[in-house]
């Protein structure tokens, strides 16, 4: 069986869009004829063929496909929390067709067996592509290297190593792991948080974890680290990259680092372009996240490294928890949000209507870069003929409300709920196949037998 083709209409193509503030308008009304699981035409006036699902685009902007660094998805053992079908669901709401998977799974993604366990899952639920991370730690105890080779090898073919919700503390490690990875163009994603310098740590250090008599979280604790591991990156001429960076001392380590020529590259996470250590006034777990929310400064250092390039990519650090897990007092709750379904609104409100980035950008930033940086084979590089057809159509004059039931994920611990913020994720299509029709996920029957009988594998063996 193929899938039915799809013909867009009279969008507007992000790439077209290169100026800050610029109206989707300025972009010309774009077709785009997807069949076979790649875009096999793009034109204008293109007449619809028997069978084919037709998609008024106008008003809409397409986008590749987002592409998610840092996603928790849970399973093997928090299914409680999530598990790869809800999680790629929720993936495939915000508009994104692939998500790099963390390792703190339970067994650790730390073998070729379960790498390979996690990615089979992402490609029988055709929700998304799944890569998993591997961990640089053997059951991320920071002891001993894991099995990265064998996981580098494996069908997963992994390429980013992680010991994400855990720093790799030890400098002798760090060193070997990207002596390792450079062998294969690898990449260790670094969770940059000194161990010693925030035991018992709840929130940022300041006046205000004082008064609220919350143990603080001193920027230095992430700011040292990136500065060691920048240096051993160019000591070892190896790729770093710098998970969720949230101070602006982050930034100014980062641009130092990469005017000396390091390979180094940065994340930011939607939150911290948002949100501040203010809301933790309530009390309300929600808000509690590693790294914590920072000051206002921070929050604007972040957006102006994203508009000037120090800041390399957006990735969401969707980490699901359950209701027991965050309904509880602050100092006993999970330090985690959910992301997937709420990233690209509020990178629309932060970046482009804040003018910090122009359409084009915004792409470079939720879906180039990441998947250059996860070196993912196969994810189009522009909405053109022959490309892949992962892409995203979104709407920027309607909105998203995030609700209780609107949220498609296992877990609700959002800290936008009851929120309304701008730009609708409308569809979502992932190898030539909708995930997302109108807003509403397509079922994950039919999905599953799409990708079961897609054409395209997107460079990574079955
Ligand atoms: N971000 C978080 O607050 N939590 C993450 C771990 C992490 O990303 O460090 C998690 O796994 O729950
Ligand atoms: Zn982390
Ligand atoms: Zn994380």
């Amino acid at each position: 069986m193929t899938n039915p083709g799809i013909l867009i209409r009279n969008t507007r193509i992000a790439a077209d869009l290169t100026e800050r503030g610029a109206d989707i308008a300025s972009a010309p009304a774009t077709d785009l004829r997807i069949d076979g699981g790649r875009i096999v035409e793009r034109g204008t006036g293109l007449e619809a063929r028997e069978g084919e699902r037709v998609i008024d685009a106008a008003g809409l902007v397409a986008l590749t496909g987002l592409v998610d660094l840092h996603t928790h998805l849970r399973e093997p053992g928090f299914e409680q929390s999530e598990t790869v079908l809800t999680g790629t669901r929720a993936a495939a709401a915000g508009g994104f067709t692939s998500v790099f998977a963390m390792a703190n799974t339970l067994p650790v993604q730390d073998t070729a067996g379960v790498v390979e366990q996690v990615k089979a899952l992402g490609d029988a639920a055709g929700y998304a592509t799944v890569r998993p991370i591997g961990a640089v730690t053997e059951d991320l105890a920071g002891e001993r290297l894991s099995e990265i080779g064998a996981m580098a090898q494996s069908r997963a073919q992994v390429r980013v190593f992680s010991d994400d919700g855990k720093c790799v503390h030890d400098p002798l490690l760090m060193r070997r792991a990207l002596e390792y990875v450079s062998t294969f163009d690898g990449v260790i994603a670094q969770h940059a948080q000194d161990p010693r310098l925030t035991e018992g740590a709840q929130m940022n250090e300041g006046p205000l974890s004082s008064e609220l008599g919350l143990k603080g979280w001193p920027a230095v604790a992430e700011e040292s680290i990136i500065a060691r591991d920048a240096l051993l990156a160019e000591h070892t001429g190896a790729r770093l990259h710098v998970c969720h960076l949230s101070t602006a001392g982050s930034v100014e380590v980062v641009r130092w680092a990469k005017a000396r020529g390091i390979r180094i590259t940065a994340e930011v996470t939607p939150h911290h372009l948002i949100l501040t250590e203010d809301l933790v006034r309530s009390y309300d777990p929600r808000y509690k996240v590693n790294p914590p929310l920072r000051r206002e400064e921070d929050v604007r250092a972040l957006r102006a490294a994203v508009a000037d390039g120090v800041i390399d990519i957006i990735a969401t650090d969707h980490a699901p928890h359950p209701v027991e897990a965050k309904e509880c007092e602050w100092d006993a709750a999970a330090f985690g949000m959910v992301g997937l379904e709420s990233a690209l609104p509020i990178a629309i409100l932060t970046l482009i209507r804040e003018g910090h980035a122009s359409w084009a950008e915004l792409e470079t930033l939720l879906s180039h870069r990441p998947a250059e940086i996860g070196r993912l084979e196969g994810a189009p590089e522009a909405l053109v003929e022959g490309a892949v057809a992962d892409l995203v159509l979104v709407d920027p004059s309607g909105s998203s409300e995030f609700d209780l039931d609107r949220l498609r994920g296992q877990s609700i611990n959002s800290p936008y709920l009851g929120m309304e913020v701008p730009g609708r994720v409308a569809f979502t299509v992932r190898h030539g196949y909708l995930t997302l029709d109108d807003g509403e996920l397509v079922p994950a029957e039919d999905v599953a037998a799409a990708a079961a009988s897609t054409a395209v594998t997107a460079g990574v063996e079955q």
